[in-house]
């Protein structure tokens, strides 16, 4: 184990660093909408790169940020964000931002991805770093404007001009993120982690146990309605705790007779043989067979995407948790 050396907070950055220099944020999604609009809150020089005139360009007029076709908004940019999808970066890359860019402008990303399995090959003359937030765009944008921030790591891929790191400690600080915590890291180990997290449990290790569980209750003959409180829409209260008071607080909430049967019972289900292919599912991610399915995957036009959600969204689960939707929310407390 090696832990963090340094976790770089408000007091670390200064927007100074990157004042009045053109920041071009390259799509409008989950990422693209908040970061824009928490730079442009922080004071900073935001414009909205964009492919077409499209719903995103719309979006951007309406929150009242500028939207350019991309080789307008790269052309005089100091900083080239991209915030456009993973699978999307490296085309945006050739065909719209190389052959416009300003020499040596910085080229910055939100997840490693693209640099780590080498689909861009950025200009040496270019700072290239790294800003990823640990949470949903939709969440920086909330966190941010509630005062607060979505945690971040931050990984340095080239510097060049020898201040790569404040500039992307004073982006951290325009979206938010130090006024949590900025964790240094590397392309890397970022793009490892976060992807194994994503697969393992924070999207595919989550979405499994939960179905798993309320299928389990169902083809046992159990009301539906009850298999879908039981296990998935409690789940929320009992992450929540988590959240709050760590997983000892999570324990302390819960019954003696839940601790019990959660000790034992989770490791029977959840055993040797799970962590096994935890290793495994790490060991495409490391060697990029998981990569190099994916970009197949997506060249395809995602057909496993594609059909997966429209199983999810056909399930008996979502059927019972859309009828539950209004009771769920009424008893949710006003904030
Ligand atoms: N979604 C998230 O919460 C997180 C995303 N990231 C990273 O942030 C980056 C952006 O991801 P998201 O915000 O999820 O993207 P997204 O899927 O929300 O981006 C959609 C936007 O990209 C643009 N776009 C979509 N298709 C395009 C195309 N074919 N050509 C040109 N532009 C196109 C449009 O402006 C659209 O609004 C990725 O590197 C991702 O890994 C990092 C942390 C969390
Ligand atoms: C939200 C986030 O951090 C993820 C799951 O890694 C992603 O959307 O790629
Ligand atoms: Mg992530
Ligand atoms: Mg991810």
């Amino acid at each position: 184990m090696k832990s963090t050396s340094k976790i770089y907070t408000d007091k670390d950055s200064n927007l100074d660093v990157i004042k009045g220099k053109r920041i071009a944020v390259l799509g409008y999604g989950s990422q693209g909408r908040a970061w824009a609009q928490n730079l442009r809150d922080s004071g900073l020089n935001v414009v909205v790169g964009l492919e077409r005139e499209g719903k995103s360009w719309e979006l951007t007029k309406s929150d009242g940020i500028t939207p350019l076709h991309t080789k307008d908004a790269v052309k005089d940019a100091d900083i080239i964000i991209f915030l456009v999808p993973d699978m999307v970066q490296r085309t945006l890359w050739l065909e719209s931002v190389q052959p416009y860019m300003k020499k040596g402008a910085d080229l910055v990303f939100a997840h490693g991805f693209n640099i780590h399995y080498k689909l861009i090959e950025p200009p040496k003359d270019s700072d290239v770093y790294m800003i990823a937030p640990k949470g949903p765009g939709p969440t920086v944008r909330e966190y941010y404007k509630a005062g607060g921030g979505v945690p971040a790591l931050v990984a340095i891929h080239q510097d060049v001009s020898g201040t790569a790191l404040q500039k992307a400690l004073a982006i951290a600080k325009g979206i938010g993120a130090t006024r949590a915590g900025v964790i240094p890291t590397t392309f890397k180990e970022e793009t490892e982690t976060d992807l194994f997290g994503e697969q393992v449990i924070l999207v595919g290790g989550i979405m499994e146990l939960m179905k798993a569980a309320f299928e389990t209750l169902v083809e046992e003959g159990y009301q539906p309605e009850v298999a879908y409180f039981e296990t998935i829409n409690e789940l929320k209260m009992l992450v929540d705790l988590v959240y709050e008071k760590g997983i000892t607080g999570m324990l302390k909430a819960v019954s003696d007779t839940a601790k019990y049967g959660g000790m034992t019972v989770g490791k029977f289900v959840i055993n040797e043989d799970v962590r096994k292919r935890m290793k495994e599912a790490l060991q495409r991610i490391k060697s990029g067979k998981f990569a190099e399915e994916w970009v197949e995957e997506y060249g395809r036009g995602m057909p496993t995407v594609v059909n997966g959600l429209s199983q999810v969204q056909n399930s008996l689960e979502e059927k019972i948790g859309n009828q539950l939707k209004d009771l769920i929310q009424k008893g949710k407390p006003k904030s």
